[in-house]
């Protein structure tokens, strides 16, 4: 297999070797000298005689603030592949809107879902937990857990339906794109977006992560509004691949998500064939630990948007399709306040997940790999462990410390799969964990 490697690199300050920085750029790179046109996006004959062919990842008049397209540079057109497609099983791969199992009204908390000891491959292996909003509508999304133990050979991907954000908990992810390589362990995360190929590899043995399906609006960086111009996450700390190909005529199996179902064909070559592009429309990763956190420095627990590293936009604003939220490490200072997150009911739906550590609201049987489902106005907080330890708690500084916990939290409510529902990790007695809270009332004594 010939991969090869970029000759440009456009790389300043702290980027690691094969990647450009920036968030939304207009990059441009090239694995070829000069195979990328100067001033022009489609001459008559490009060199090296690559075929031109443009990604628009929005709709050709959308604002400028919104506008993603890029053109590459490629040994065949994407067209060149359209052979004859297979309907093939999707196995647990679900796609909104999906009506399985009567939507529980109770709080939702799963363990780690084993690896199956038959082991399994990339695209075989996502299991839908929910899905939301409606695909065909371009709105809503799907949670998943990714579970592989072999990575994908002489096969490759892509989703029509859902931009993918990847989001490892153990075990290092290779994605060989269209646009260069992007790796990714656990604390880093990586989007890409909606119609770019990739193949999924396992340099370092099986993996298990989570993956949010966005069928909406791209992500995007959050405004910061009053925070000004610096911390949460820095657009310089985002990182977009360099060119490199394969030119390979090998016989690949091309997997295509379209409509909800997955179709394959056969191709004479791999299309990861791409030797330049440039645009605002490619594949980044990010490092969650290079996240700035601002929080509340005197007193009270401030809402958890202030985490938000990329955000989904909807047609009304401030109302996301998706907030992609983290908890990472921090400083916890205020005064007088109970620390850990507040009881609530919220409009949005939440998923959460857990990398690595320990998440304050629910000290235990939160699990790095599992995960939990707050749906549209259903009461939660934190568990009586929690609520007892922090209502009592010196309040000295105190950092929270090798910990990352995040959220997938959407306008829409979630729907649970019937796998998710059914699955022998589910905690069944999760839903009734705020029962265990006290009643502390004592009308006699203010200062309880
Ligand atoms: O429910 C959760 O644990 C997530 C969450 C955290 C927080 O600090 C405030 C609100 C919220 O929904
Ligand atoms: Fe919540």
């Amino acid at each position: 297999m010939t991969i090869v490697q970029p000759m440009t690199t456009a790389r300043t300050g702290t980027a690691e070797p094969g990647y450009m920085t920036g968030f939304g750029n207009q990059f441009e790179t090239e694995a070829l000298p000069g195979a990328l046109p100067v001033g022009h996006n489609s001459p008559q004959r490009c060199a090296y005689g690559l075929y031109a062919e443009q990604l628009s990842g929005s709709p050709f008049t959308a604002p400028r603030a919104s506008n993603e397209r890029s053109w590459l540079y490629r040994i065949r057109p994407t067209v060149a592949h359209w052979g004859a497609f297979q309907k093939i099983d999707a196995g647990l791969w679900r796609t909104a809107p999906c009506a399985e199992v009567e939507m529980p009204i109770q709080p939702l908390r799963w363990n780690p879902i084993p690896f199956p000891a038959e082991g399994v491959g990339f695209l075989q292996g996502i299991r839908t937990i929910t899905t939301a909003g409606d695909a065909a509508t371009q709105s809503g999304m799907a949670t998943h857990v990714y579970l592989a133990t072999r990575s994908m050979v002489d096969e490759v991907f892509y989703n029509a339906d859902a931009e993918m954000l990847f989001v490892p908990q153990q075990g290092a992810l290779r994605l060989a794109t269209e646009f260069g390589v992007i790796d990714i362990t656990p604390g880093e995360i990586a989007v890409i977006p909606r119609g770019v190929k990739f193949r999924a590899e396992l340099p370092g043995g099986p993996v298990r992560g989570y993956l949010c399906e966005n069928y909406g609006g791209a992500f995007t960086l959050p405004e910061r509004g009053p925070i000004g111009a610096n911390c949460l996450a820095n657009p310089r700390d985002v990182l977009t691949p360099v060119a490199a190909y394969e030119d390979r005529d090998a016989p690949t199996r091309m997997v295509v998500k379209w409509g909800g179902t997955l179709w394959a064909t056969e191709l004479e070559a791999s299309p990861l064939d791409v030797v330049a592009w440039h645009g605002n429309y490619a594949p980044y990763k990010y490092d969650l630990r290079r996240f700035s956190p601002v929080g509340p420095l005197l007193f009270d627990h401030a809402d958890p948007s202030i985490f938000t590293v990329l955000t989904s936009p909807s047609e009304t604003p401030g109302t996301a399709n998706i907030d992609f939220v983290i908890f990472p490490d921090r400083w916890l200072v205020a005064e007088n306040t109970f620390r850990p997150p507040w009881y609530h009911m919220n409009i949005m739906s939440e998923f959460m997940g857990l990398i690595y550590g320990q998440y304050d609201a629910k000290p235990q049987g939160f699990v790095p790999g599992g995960f939990s489902l707050h749906n549209c106005m259903l009461p939660h907080g934190p568990d009586m462990e929690a609520f007892e330890g922090a209502s009592k708690a010196p309040l000295k500084p105190h950092k929270l410390e090798g910990t990352m916990a995040f959220m997938f939290e959407t306008r829409f409510p979630q729907r649970v799969t019937r796998y998710a529902a059914e699955l022998p990790e589910r905690q069944a007695e999760y839903g009734a964990y705020g029962s265990k809270l006290q009643k502390h009332f004592n009308p006699g004594r203010r200062d309880a």
